[in-house]
């Protein structure tokens, strides 16, 4: 079974940094945008990315973001990567992708079929997609609402691009949910946190081990 690369988005602490580091995680995600409760200032975000380990990428998370807050971000932290989570257009994509030379992951949200011409579009653009639930419309987060979507949409699909599997995964669901679509990627927020923003190191940890099949199975 080929590797399967794991995010986990979220992180608030560098105790969540350590427990991430301490897995075979491949990224860690580090959310910008005031309304989540993983929200983090410059500085918080900083000492964070700086704790990480190389080897572990380091994934900011942004919200239709402007060049002003992009620039503050990517001149104050070492980054590998930028998770577009709003209504980012394709050429909005291509124009941060040139800006600031880190490779561009854009969030798709699924809920039916009619959200699948979006994935072929934002192909085009971004370097990888990553693949979530859409929120529902009173939503005040665009993600992290720990919410699945019809996994069977994107099953049979050929992709263009690289993808990442997100919404609602859990450490008792990922394994099934990998089976099912041939995800070679998975992303994890709330699934893996004992409360709103509270990362749970044990479940950081069942979660990497049921994805990567590496370790005991899972109590259910
Ligand atoms: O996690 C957040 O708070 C968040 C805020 C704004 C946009 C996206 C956010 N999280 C991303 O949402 C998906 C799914 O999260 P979950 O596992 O269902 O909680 C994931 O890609 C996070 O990176």
């Amino acid at each position: 079974m080929p590797d399967i690369r794991v995010k986990i988005c979220g992180l608030r602490t560098v105790d969540d940094v350590a427990a991430v580091a301490a897995t075979k995680a491949a990224y860690a995600g580090f959310v910008f945008f005031p309304k989540s409760p993983r929200h983090l200032s410059i500085p918080q975000a900083r000492e964070l990315t700086l704790a990480a380990p190389l080897g572990l990428a380091k994934v900011a998370l942004v919200v239709d973001a402007d060049d002003a807050l992009l620039d503050a971000i990517t001149e104050a932290m070492p980054l590998d990567m930028l998770q577009l989570h709003g209504h980012e257009t394709p050429e909005r994509v291509a124009e941060i992708r040139a800006r600031y030379g880190l490779p561009v992951m854009k969030a798709i949200g699924v809920a039916d079929e009619g959200d699948l011409a979006d994935l072929l579009e934002y192909s085009l653009a971004a370097d990888q997609l990553l693949v979530d639930a859409k929120p529902p419309k009173n939503a005040t987060l665009p993600g992290g609402n720990g919410l699945t979507f019809d996994w069977r949409l994107v099953a049979q699909r050929r992709w263009l691009k690289p993808w990442m599997l997100a919404g609602g995964l859990t450490p008792q669901n990922v394994a099934e949910a990998i089976r099912l679509t041939n995800a070679r990627q998975v992303d994890v927020s709330s699934g893996v946190e004992s409360g709103p923003g509270v990362k749970d190191p044990l479940k950081i940890r069942m979660f990497v081990e049921a994805a990567t099949q590496d370790g005991p199975p899972i109590l259910r």
